[in-house]
């Protein structure tokens, strides 16, 4: 029996998608700053009313492909295609259908917030009385009614990020483009935001968005790939990554003496990771793992069983963590 209501404005993560369903499509996508290859060929699809992730560390490409799809810095090589448009030739009509959220916030502190909504709204060539009901209606959404006359200056990071995704919805946009959204923000505030995202995401807006932090991929994307040094290294659902490239414990183990590679631990779990300050044992039971250590005699300082994260599919595929 169909359950509609647990499938309304979601995607399949593992199904199949409908050729009209991909609104973003790249194929052996290049970016090239003279020497430097910044996007290096990669191919991913962005499905209808999906959020999709593009993880990576800082100098991933991230940011360049998100550029390339948001028609503001032309491809060096390969195929892009949004809405089945070439940005390349359609810049206008393809930027008139997302909404922009960029890395560093562009308002303008010397006007109010909702000001900051109607220069937008004018921009997009939107009505009057269009732009200063829907101010109205996007302020809400981002918690900012009452902060509608006051100037964006003395606004907390959260707000002014709250403000730039209002902002950057005025023109009803498919997709919205955000380049780490959370970036700087304290963990309340980037819990206020994710809030507000997922709301967008129920209402049926494609979101797209980079990110280095794998607590926001996995709690925001639908599907994601993992970019490293321009290239795409893995691609699929969080749980997909976890479940092919980590086993669904980890028990990390901190020693009096920090050089970990002399342990006995072969054997111990399906996998053993030696860091500079903790050893992960990978392993589908991280409390038989801790017993298996105790009975060759070993006493770490702690020892502490978790769940698999995208760090450790990132740490598993480069043999680095995501935030150095
Ligand atoms: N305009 C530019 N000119 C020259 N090199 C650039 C330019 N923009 C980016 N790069 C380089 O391209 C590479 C990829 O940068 P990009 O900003 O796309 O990475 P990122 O994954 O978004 O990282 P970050 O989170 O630091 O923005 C880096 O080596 C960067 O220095």
């Amino acid at each position: 029996m169909s359950v509609p209501w647990r499938t309304v404005g979601r995607v399949d993560p593992d199904g199949p998608a409908a050729h009209d369903d991909v609104l973003i499509r790249g194929r052996a996508l290049t970016k090239r700053f003279g020497e430097l290859v910044a996007v290096d060929g990669v191919d991913f699809d962005v499905r209808r009313g999906e959020a999709f992730g593009f993880l990576g560390p800082n100098g991933a490409g991230k940011s360049s492909t998100m550029k390339m799809v948001g028609a503001v810095s032309p491809a060096s090589g390969g195929q892009l295609r949004i809405f089945g448009l070439d940005p390349a030739t359609d810049g206008p009509a393809v930027r008139a259908r997302l909404g922009v959220v960029p890395q560093r916030d562009t308002l303008d502190e010397e006007l109010t917030v909702e000001e900051n909504i109607w220069i937008y709204g004018r921009y997009f060539g939107l009505p009057w009385t269009v732009v200063r009901e829907r101010t109205v209606e996007l302020l809400e959404f981002a918690q900012l009614g009452d902060r509608a006359a006051s100037k964006v200056e003395p606004l907390s990071g959260g707000m002014k990020r709250r403000l730039t995704i209002a902002r950057a919805l005025v023109s009803d946009p498919e997709i919205l483009l955000l380049d780490e959204p959370t970036t700087g923000l304290d963990p309340q505030a980037r819990h206020a935001l994710w809030d507000r995202l997922f709301r967008l995401k129920k209402q049926g807006v494609t979101l797209v968005l980079t990110t280095h932090y794998m607590d926001e991929a996995e709690q925001l994307c639908d599907r994601l790939v993992v970019m490293d040094h321009g290239r795409i290294v893995a691609a699929g659902s969080p749980r997909q990554l976890i479940e092919r490239y980590a086993t669904r414990e980890v028990l990390e183990l901190r020693f009096a003496d920090d050089d970990g590679t002399h342990l006995p631990l072969d054997g111990v779990g399906a996998r053993v990771e030696v860091l500079p300050d903790r050893v992960l044992v990978y392993t589908p039971d991280g409390d038989a793992a801790a017993a298996a250590v105790h009975a060759r005699g070993l006493r770490p300082l702690s020892a502490l069983v978790r769940r698999s994260t995208l760090e450790d599919v990132f740490l598993h595929l480069t043999g680095r963590s995501l935030v150095d």
